[in-house]
Parts: C-alpha cells; structure tokens; sequence
C-alpha cells in the first residue's frame, strides 16, 4: 500500500482521509462521544491489570502526527490484560492528541465534554499475532488505552506509563478503530473516566514540535517558517453505528 500524506489541515485533515481510507466511514470508527447515561453497566467486565512497572521504553520522536514513546515489544513485560480483553496485550507506544489553545484536544468526549489533551496507550494481540502490524488489521488485533489530560499541576515522574494513570481506573469499552490512517477497525477502545492532571502551561502550550517531523529549535521556529506548530491533531467523534458501550462501573 503507497504512503499517503494525511494531517489534520483543511485539505489533508479527517474530512478528506476516506479519499485514500475508505474505512473511514467504516461501521466501528472511532473516536466517539461517550454518553455515560447512554452506556450499559456490565457486571461481568473485569477490572483492567496494567503491568507497567519496568520501564521498557526505548525512544521518543516526533512522527510529524504527534510525540511518540516506543517501547521494546519482544515479550510481555510491559502489557494491559483483564478488562474485555481474552488476554494479554503488549504495549507498543504511546502518544498524545492536543489541541492549540483552550481546553479542546481529546479525541473521545464525554457528552460532549472536550478534554485538553487525550493520551493513548496502544497494545497489540501478541498470543495470537505474530507482529504488531499484523494485529493492528484484526478485529482483536489492538487494544488501545485512552486518558484524559485536563489543566492542573501532577506528577510526572520517569517513563513508566504507571505515572500517567489516575487513581481509579474505572473505564468504558467498545470495539472502535485507529483513530489516525490506516483507521483499522481492529481496536478495543478502553478509555479511563478519570481525567489525570496536568499543568495548564504544558496543555494550554502544545510542545514545540513540528508538522515536518523535525523538532524545531524555538530559537530559531519562525511561524511563517517551513514549519507549522503541530496542534489540534486530533479527529472529531464519529457515528456509533448502533455500537454498545459497556461501563465497569455503576
Ligand atoms: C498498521 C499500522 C500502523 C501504524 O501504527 C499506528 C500506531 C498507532 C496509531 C494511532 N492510533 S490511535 N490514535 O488510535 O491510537 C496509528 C498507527
Ligand atoms: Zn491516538
């Protein structure tokens, strides 16, 4: 499949990405408006195990979409398991969507609600796939863990993704896709109701990264320059599609 140029601007942003992702209009697009008096409580969910304690994070980079942290994915170490899931689920990376200024920026809301910024922890199946490529095209390839950024001061201490977790860990789950191209419909989305805390001037200020995939050096960013500041990368809620969301909690 050729490498097509996709964004977020006015000609290359979710509105034009069915052009070369047909899938976009698919049946189980995400990401979606959660309307919690509209999700089913479901006993039977069980609660989600996050084995995140050693720190297996090898690089960090801008992809031109958004900042990326990878991960060593050779074995299970680091993983989400339980919640709707069969089994374990290795982390792959993780990264943020934000927006430019005001609190606009995650991609799921919740009645409507906007967060300032929405971080997503992505898995893959690796007891039934061999590669995380070959995953994210299966319905149960992805499993794809959503928090909620919003202004305030918190911690932020290392790399392990632990640090990155409110408290609770309370969560809706439906089957969605990527919510970038490819937009695979392989993914089950389970987003934390609890927002984490962080400071205004890191949400409020997208980091100083750029659309080119180089991270510009502030001193010399000109706005008018080649570069354009990377913000509002996120895609907008799309239909349900008569999907369920479950809750974990009452
Ligand atoms: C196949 C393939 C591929 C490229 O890998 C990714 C990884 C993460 C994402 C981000 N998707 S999201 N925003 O739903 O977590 C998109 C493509
Ligand atoms: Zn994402």
């Amino acid at each position: 499949m050729t490498c097509h140029q996709w964004g977020y601007g006015e000609e290359d942003g979710p509105s034009a990405w069915h052009n070369d992702y047909p899938i976009a209009q698919g049946n189980r697009q995400s990401p979606i408006d959660i309307v919690p008096t509209e999700t089913v409580y479901d006993a039977s969910l069980a609660p989600i195990m996050l084995s995140y304690d050693l720190c297996t994070s090898v690089n960090i980079s801008n992809n031109g979409h958004s900042v990326v942290v990878e991960f060593d994915d050779v074995d299970d170490r680091t993983a989400i398991r339980g919640g709707p899931l069969e089994n374990a689920y290795r982390l792959k990376q993780f990264h943020f969507h934000w927006g430019g200024k005001g609190c606009h920026g995650s991609e799921h809301t919740v009645s409507g609600k906007t967060y300032a910024s929405e971080l997503h922890l992505v898995h893959w199946n690796s007891a039934k796939y061999k590669t995380f490529g070959e995953a994210a095209a299966a319905p149960d390839g992805l499993a794809v863990l959503g928090v909620f950024l919003e202004g305030s001061t918190a911690d932020f201490r290392g790399f392990s993704p632990k640090c990155l977790l409110p408290n609770s860990l309370n969560y809706w789950t439906y089957p969605g896709s990527l919510t970038t191209p490819p937009l695979h419909e392989s993914v089950t989305w389970i987003v934390l109701k609890e927002p984490i805390l962080v400071s205004e001037k890191q949400v409020g200020k997208p980091p100083a990264v750029a659309t080119d995939g180089e991270v510009p050096n502030a001193v010399v960013q000109r706005r008018g320059g080649g570069q354009k500041r990377m913000e509002n990368n996120f895609r907008p809620p799309q239909p349900l599609k008569g999907r369920k969301v479950r809750a974990s909690f009452n």
